[in-house]
């Protein structure tokens, strides 16, 4: 059974649940991962590290088109490399956050790297891939579709204690909320499309959410 092609997608807004919970929901289905939202910030730290002007929608395009980009889909190994660097761990600093929208607004740039993400999703077999657009333009024809949401509040909570409480509330709200307002311009997360199933994982535990998840799958497709 395990055999069988499966693809399933995943997308929703920062916070809700969507990397942690498609890892292990792949690690169940022996299916690969990929954190689409990793391409997005790894090309952003590059564009960083570079000196590329990432108000510069060109000079932005261009550093995606010619990015050798690097990353991992298995469940139980995190890696992403760009231009052989790791940058597995850097991606997550609050400052990638803080700035990654400047590529995910780039239309070119989401061009580029949603052919990437179809390919890497191709060449799998079976998959859990997640991000913003994964139900809508990169696997429309998934075999699950799903968008996990959760309320603010219980999102700007799990942020938090995610990064240590680290960081201040004015500085969640800008990695959360701000970010999501400006990425909502060019990718609808918000609301499911027709066909995609909705978990609110607002009042659910962790494995409460996995297991919802692997629910809406099983629903979804036949061969899971
Ligand atoms: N249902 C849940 N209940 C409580 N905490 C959760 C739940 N789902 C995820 N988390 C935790 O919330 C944090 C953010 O989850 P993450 O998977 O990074 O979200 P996203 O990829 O959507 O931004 C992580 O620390 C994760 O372990
Ligand atoms: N398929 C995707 C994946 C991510 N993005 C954007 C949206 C986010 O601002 C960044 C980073 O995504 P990521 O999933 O790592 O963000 P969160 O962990 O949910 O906060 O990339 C996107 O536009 N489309």
């Amino acid at each position: 059974m395990t055999l069988e092609k499966l693809v399933v997608a995943v997308d929703g807004p920062s916070g809700s649940g969507k990397s942690s919970v498609s890892k292990e929901a792949a690690r169940r289905l022996g299916a690969r991962y990929l954190d689409t939202g990793a391409m997005y910030r790894a090309v952003t730290w590059h564009c960083l590290d570079a000196g590329t002007d990432l108000h510069d929608a060109g000079a932005v395009a261009a550093a995606v088109r010619v990015a050798d980009l690097f990353i991992s889909t298995d469940p139980d190994h995190e890696e992403v490399r760009i231009h052989g660097t790791d940058v597995t761990a850097a991606i997550r600093e609050p400052f990638v956050s803080e700035a990654v929208s400047a590529v995910a607004t780039n239309l070119e740039a989401r061009a580029e790297l949603a052919r990437r993400q179809r390919e890497i999703i191709d060449a799998a077999g079976r998959i859990v891939a997640e991000g913003r657009d994964i139900t809508t333009v990169v696997a429309p024809d998934a075999h699950a579709r799903i968008l996990l949401t959760a309320s603010e509040e219980a999102r700007l909570r799990r942020r938090g204690l995610q990064l240590g409480g680290t960081q201040s509330a004015a500085d969640l709200q800008r990695q959360v909320v701000a970010r999501d307002a400006k990425d909502a311009t060019v990718s609808s997360f918000h609301e499911a499309s027709d066909g995609v199933a909705t978990v609110d994982s607002s009042d659910l535990d962790f494995e409460q959410t996995v297991q919802a998840v692997l629910a809406a799958v099983a629903a979804q497709a036949v061969s899971a």
